[in-house]
C-alpha cells in the first residue's frame, strides 16, 4: 500500500486575473495531520475546494488512493472516503445535535432506500457513540443554533466524521472559537481521527496548534506551496515568519 494517500500535481485554477492556484504540487501522506497556514487569498480554501470537487481545476491532476478523481462530483467523492468540514458549520439549525449527526449518517446509508425506516434506530446508535467520542454526549439534546462555536464546529465535524471518511479535510476548525477553548476543541478531535485513523489535512491560522498538532505543515503563498516540512522547522524559518507568521499575528492583535 502506497505511504501516499492524496496526490494533487500541477494544480491550476485562475479567477479572472487572480491565480488562486498556481501550480500546486502536493502529497498527504496517508495517516498524517498536515496543517494549511497562509495570508488570506493566498488560495488555502481553493485547494480544499478542488480536492472535494467543489471546483474543477482548469489544470492538473487529483489522484486519491492511485486513482484519478480531478473534477469528479463532490458526492462521488465523498463516497470514495474523502469528507470535508466549511468554514462556517453547515448543521441543520433547527434540529437538535444528535439528529444532525444522524442525518448525515442516513445520508451515507442512502436516505431513500426502503429500508430506512428499519435502519433509523441502528443510525441513532451509532449518532449517539459518535457523540460520545466527541465529548458532545451532554448537549445531544441541544438545538445546534444554541450551541456556542467550539461546540458547533466538533458538531460539524462530527458529521463528517459520521461518513466514513480516510481523509477529512477542515477549513479552519479553531475559527471563532473562544481562545480558551480551542486547545479542548483540537485535542478532541485529534484523539478521534487518530482512534478512527482518519488522515487530515487542515487551514489553520492558530501557530500554536499547528505547532502542537501537525506532522507537517505546508505553507501557501499567492496560490503556490511556499515552504513544506515539520512545524519546528518551516515554522522557524525566517521568510516564513515574516511573510506569514508576522501577518497572523498582526491580524489576531
Ligand atoms: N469563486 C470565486 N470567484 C472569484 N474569485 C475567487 C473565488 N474563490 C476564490 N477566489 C479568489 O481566489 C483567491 C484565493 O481565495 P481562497 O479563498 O482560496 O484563499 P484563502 O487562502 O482560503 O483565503 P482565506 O484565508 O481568506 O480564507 C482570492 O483572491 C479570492 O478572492
Amino acid at each position: 500500500m502506497s505511504d501516499v494517500l492524496l496526490s494533487a500535481q500541477g494544480l491550476r485554477l485562475a479567477f479572472g486575473g487572480v491565480k488562486a492556484a498556481d501550480g500546486i504540487d502536493l502529497d498527504v501522506r496517508r495517516g498524517e495531520f498536515l496543517a494549511i497556514i497562509g495570508p488570506n487569498g493566498a488560495g488555502k480554501t481553493t485547494f480544499i475546494n478542488m480536492t472535494t470537487g467543489y471546483l474543477r481545476p482548469q489544470a492538473g491532476i487529483i489522484t486519491y488512493e492511485g486513482q484519478a478523481i480531478t473534477g469528479m462530483a463532490p458526492r462521488r467523492i465523498v463516497a470514495r472516503g474523502i469528507a470535508r468540514s466549511f468554514q462556517l458549520p453547515q448543521l441543520f439549525t433547527e434540529h437538535t445535535v444528535l439528529e444532525n449527526v444522524a442525518l448525515a449518517i442516513a445520508a451515507r446509508e442512502g436516505p431513500w432506500s426502503p429500508l430506512a425506516p428499519l435502519l433509523r434506530p441502528r443510525w441513532r446508535e451509532e449518532a449517539v457513540d459518535l457523540l460520545e467520542r466527541f465529548g458532545l454526549t451532554s448537549i445531544a439534546g441541544a438545538r445546534a443554533d444554541a450551541l456556542n462555536e467550539g461546540a458547533r464546529k466538533l458538531a460539524d465535524i462530527a458529521m463528517a466524521v459520521a461518513l466514513k471518511p480516510r481523509l477529512l479535510l477542515m477549513d479552519e476548525p479553531t475559527s471563532g472559537v473562544a481562545a480558551n477553548e480551542k486547545m479542548e476543541v483540537v485535542e478532541t478531535l485529534a484523539r478521534v481521527l487518530r482512534a478512527a485513523q482518519v488522515t487530515a489535512v487542515f487551514v489553520e491560522h492558530d501557530m500554536d496548534v499547528v505547532e502542537r498538532f501537525a506532522d507537517r505543515v505546508a505553507v501557501w503563498s499567492q496560490g503556490r506551496i511556499a515552504a513544506l516540512g515539520p512545524p519546528a522547522e518551516v515554522l522557524s524559518d525566517p521568510q516564513v515568519q515574516r511573510d506569514v507568521i508576522g501577518i497572523e499575528r498582526h491580524a489576531a492583535a
